[in-house]
């Protein structure tokens, strides 16, 4: 817990291997003892932007989700009731068949959404689970049984989470064991919860009478309104100075010994490594269900087949008034170069225009895959079966049409004749692209995230 901008974020990428490649590290990050790479799969980690796919349902997106990440032995139906018992356990039940939503579409709320990444990285019951404030965008009833539901699972096998948590009531700060105070990348406090009290008041900072703890120690150590504020409480000591005091009281308070010792105590027992729990699916099970996710997402945005489609369309309308019948005297070589030009640099302005939603998938795939629930191949392979296709068969349809306009009526609808065969051409090449944008981009990603 600290103020915003102390580095709660920061702390929680450093522990779970994923910190920005252009930030230093420095010290160990051991489990049990044990250096381990906590990244793709080991632990599970619910970032602070909700990264969902705006058009599938909650449903949707958690089941597609429980298909990729649990077992390949366990049965359909038992993956499809984990995924509807974990959507209630986060109070979700009655959104089930929403959409997130996104820009174009009103879907969830920002804290519907915060409890559906929750129920993601839920599922497989994972052993270090870290969450990057859960309870943002959640009222304090909420807040309360989404953290009660999430340590209820801690308790059951021993599991760790590790949270980094915003103005919690003081119900839910009970429900922590221990607690880990930081201000402007300083520990201020580490050790038990219900022992932070006490610490504050040997160091002349003691939470008043019916205030809640949490809000009395962030008050405390945020100096970011020192300038307008008149001093902490009647004394004029400001929030800077009951950071350094604090700091280095903490330095030789008995918390600390503690933390120092239980750390030794750790590292010589060497215990187990942590299993992977990343997904368990098989590879075909992961192609398969990445294909069908992907499929019904472009299906259901309107942006990347239907405006896509008619954009075509008009376009071919346009071009074949235009040059229709431009006859085969040399005049002709000119106007033939125009309109070669014209398509091919329309059909590039096209590619680019799939930059947008290309970004957002890449957020998606990086969060997927450095929570493990599948590997690289497999997301380019959906992607490209989804994509290219249903272009292709687009192609293939007025191509057909038109072949058979020249084959029966000779050359009578000329126009429809050319119209078509153009259309064909043109979505014939953009179903190329697409497998060359969806292949060569993705593999880059997979690079750069590691595997
Ligand atoms: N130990 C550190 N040393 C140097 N810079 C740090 C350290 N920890 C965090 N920072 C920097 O401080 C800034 C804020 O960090 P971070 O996003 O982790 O804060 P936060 O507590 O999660 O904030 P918020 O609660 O507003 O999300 C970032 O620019 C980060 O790079």
């Amino acid at each position: 817990m600290g103020p915003s901008g102390c580095g709660k974020s920061t702390l929680l990428d450093a522990l779970s291997g994923r910190l920005a490649s252009n930030t230093r590290q420095s010290g160990d990050i051991l489990v049990n003892g044990r250096k381990q790479a906590l990244a793709f799969g080991t632990s599970a980690y619910v970032t602070q932007d909700d990264t969902l796919m705006a058009t599938l349902t909650v449903k949707e997106t958690v089941y597609y989700s429980a298909q990729l990440q649990l077992p390949q032995s366990m049965p359909l139906h038992e993956k499809k009731e984990r995924a509807e018992e974990t959507i209630k356990e986060m109070g979700l039940q009655e959104a089930m068949n929403t959409r997130i939503g996104g820009w174009s579409l009103k879907g969830l709320s920002g804290g519907q959404k915060r409890r559906v990444s929750i129920c993601i990285e839920i599922l497989t019951r994972p052993k270090l689970l870290f969450l990057d404030e859960p309870t943002s965008g959640l009222d304090s009833a909420a807040s309360y049984h989404v953290m009660n539901r999430i340590i209820k699972i801690a308790q059951q096998d021993m599991r760790t989470i590790v949270a980094s948590i915003h103005q919690p009531s003081s119900e839910v700060f009970e429900l922590f064991d221990n607690l880990c105070l930081l201000s402007y990348g300083k520990t201020i406090y580490f050790g038990s919860s219900s022992k932070a009290n006490e610490f504050f008041a040997v160091n002349g900072f003691p939470c008043p009478y019916m205030r809640n703890p949490s809000d009395h120690y962030l008050r405390t150590i945020n100096k970011d309104f020192d300038d307008i504020e008149e001093g902490f409480g009647k004394n004029i000591i400001t929030s800077g100075k009951a950071i350094d005091t604090l700091v280095m009281s903490y330095e030789s308070s008995e918390a600390c010994l503690n933390v120092r010792q239980k750390v030794l105590t750790i590292c010589q027992k060497n215990g187990r490594l942590l299993e992977n729990k990343g997904s368990q699916a098989g590879f075909i099970t992961q192609c398969k269900v990445l294909t069908q996710r992907s499929f019904i997402n472009m299906y259901r945005d309107l942006g990347y087949y239907w405006l896509r489609l008619l954009i075509y369309l008009a376009l071919c309308l346009c071009i074949g008034t235009i040059f229709h019948e431009i006859g085969s005297d040399y005049g002709s070589i000119q106007a033939r170069s125009s309109m070669l030009v014209f398509v091919v640099g329309f059909l590039t302005f096209m590619a680019i225009g799939g930059f947008p939603s290309f970004v957002e998938e890449m957020k998606l795939f990086t969060r997927e895959r450095l929570n493990g629930h599948y590997g690289v191949g497999a997301f380019v392979i959906g992607n490209t079966l989804s994509s290219t296709p249903f272009l292709l068969l687009i192609s293939l349809v007025p191509g057909a049409v038109a072949y058979y306009l020249a084959d029966v009526q000779k050359g009578i609808d000329k126009f429809a004749y050319f119209v078509l065969m153009l259309f064909a051409c043109m979505m014939l090449v953009e179903s190329l692209m697409m497998i060359v944008a969806s292949i060569v981009p993705d593999f880059l990603m997979g690079i750069i995230t590691g595997k």
